[in-house]
């Protein structure tokens, strides 16, 4: 009923305040996908309080690039309720009733507080000049971009972009560097087919344009433990994030083995092969190979991603992360973890969907 009950839910919220409709997209169907995976997520980690925190912090923090202020979350609640009661009326009662007031002020309250703190040391959203712009496959284009006040994130993180083109609508991409003395970040961006932003981003931007972001965002880090050898599987534009880890793990000066898997469908959009031989050649112990799923000609590794980890060694005593298209990722980690590889050292980061 998601569908439906989103409708509803900001058909009552824009009937009994019209002035917020301002501050949502002029298409609202995106819009509504995420305030229900925010809500699945915040029920589903209702048992896990710390990482709810931390998931509410980050959403409170996020929420300032749209305007959002301490009195709309009563708007926002009073709607979000009537649509619950609506649609779980066959077991609505008082008791559930007051579990989901409470649910929400609690939730509300962190995401306030969050807002509020964040409010004293970093901007709600950073300007960012195009300084580079790079067209490296058909669709595929890296972006180097430096915001003009100091954007401070871990290797690993993501930001949600807004471009002039679509006020209102931000997507989210990794950046694809760990921090950089000039305060540079580079983004991998591939349009995809009715991606506004993604669209806009590629085709549509200059060096010399602004763009909006918002604040980093995520929590996939390098790893704590500097023992264990990497592996890093990664699949189209989901290197980004991966090789802001590695080049962190570089920086550290750690020794340790990295293998990294670098897949794509052609060898054409292998966007960034070039870049990653150089790393691997000034970094005697990254090991780069790219791997092509859809060309029968080509003349190296070839297979789907997920396969392909288990020609190798056993993984099992590895750090692994993972990114890419959710079914790569979602398979690749059922193998892994058939393989032998604990979930506790598969790190990846679920949030990238529409483009
Ligand atoms: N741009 C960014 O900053 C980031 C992008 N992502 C996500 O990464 C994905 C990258 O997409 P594209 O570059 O278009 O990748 P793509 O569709 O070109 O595929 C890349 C690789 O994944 C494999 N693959 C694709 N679908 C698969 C499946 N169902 N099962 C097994 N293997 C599969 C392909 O064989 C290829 O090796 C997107 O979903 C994006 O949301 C994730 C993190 C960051």
């Amino acid at each position: 009923m998601a569908d439906k009950a989103a409708a509803y839910f900001y058909g009552r919220l824009f009937a009994a305040n019209p002035h917020l409709r301002g501050m949502f997209p002029p298409a609202m169907d995106g819009q509504r996908d995420r305030l229900f995976r925010a809500l699945t997520r915040i029920v589903w980690s209702l048992d896990s309080p710390d990482s709810l925190a931390a998931f509410l912090g980050q959403l409170g923090r996020d929420h300032r690039k749209y305007g959002v202020t301490a009195d709309h979350y009563d708007a926002i609640g009073a709607a979000l309720l009537a649509t619950v009661r609506k649609f779980a009326a066959d077991v609505w009662d008082e008791e559930i009733e007051a579990a989901w007031v409470s649910a929400y002020r609690t939730a509300a309250d962190t995401m306030i507080e969050a807002a509020g703190s964040a409010a004293e040391v970093m901007p709600a959203w950073w300007l960012a000049d195009v300084i580079d712009h790079e067209r490296r496959a058909q669709d595929i284009a890296v972006i180097t971009l430096r915001p003009t006040q100091r954007l401070p994130y871990t290797a690993g993180q993501y930001v949600t972009v807004q471009t002039a083109r679509w006020p209102r609508v931000w997507r989210t991409f990794s950046i694809a560097n760990a921090p950089r003395p000039d305060n540079t970040i580079r983004l991998h961006v591939r349009s995809v087919p009715g991606g506004w932003v993604s669209t806009a981003l590629t085709r549509d931007t200059r060096i010399g344009d602004t763009i909006m972001i918002g604040p980093p965002m995520g929590t996939l880090a390098p790893p704590d433990d500097a023992s264990r050898d990497v592996l890093c599987v990664a699949g189209g534009t989901g290197l980004a994030p991966l090789k802001a880890v590695i080049e962190q793990i570089i920086a550290s000066g750690r020794r340790s083995h990295v293998h990294l898997l670098y897949g794509a469908r052609t060898s054409a959009e292998l966007y960034d092969l070039p870049d990653l031989f150089r790393m691997a050649a000034s970094f005697p112990w990254l090991r780069v190979v790219p791997v092509v799923s859809h060309e029968p000609a080509y003349d190296g590794m070839r297979g789907r991603l997920p396969e392909v980890t288990q020609r190798f060694h056993s993984w099992a005593e590895h750090e692994v992360y993972v990114c890419g298209p959710s079914a790569m990722v979602h398979e690749t980690v059922r193998r892994l973890q058939i393989d032998g590889v604990p979930l506790s050292r598969i790190h990846r980061d679920v949030v990238h969907d529409e483009r």
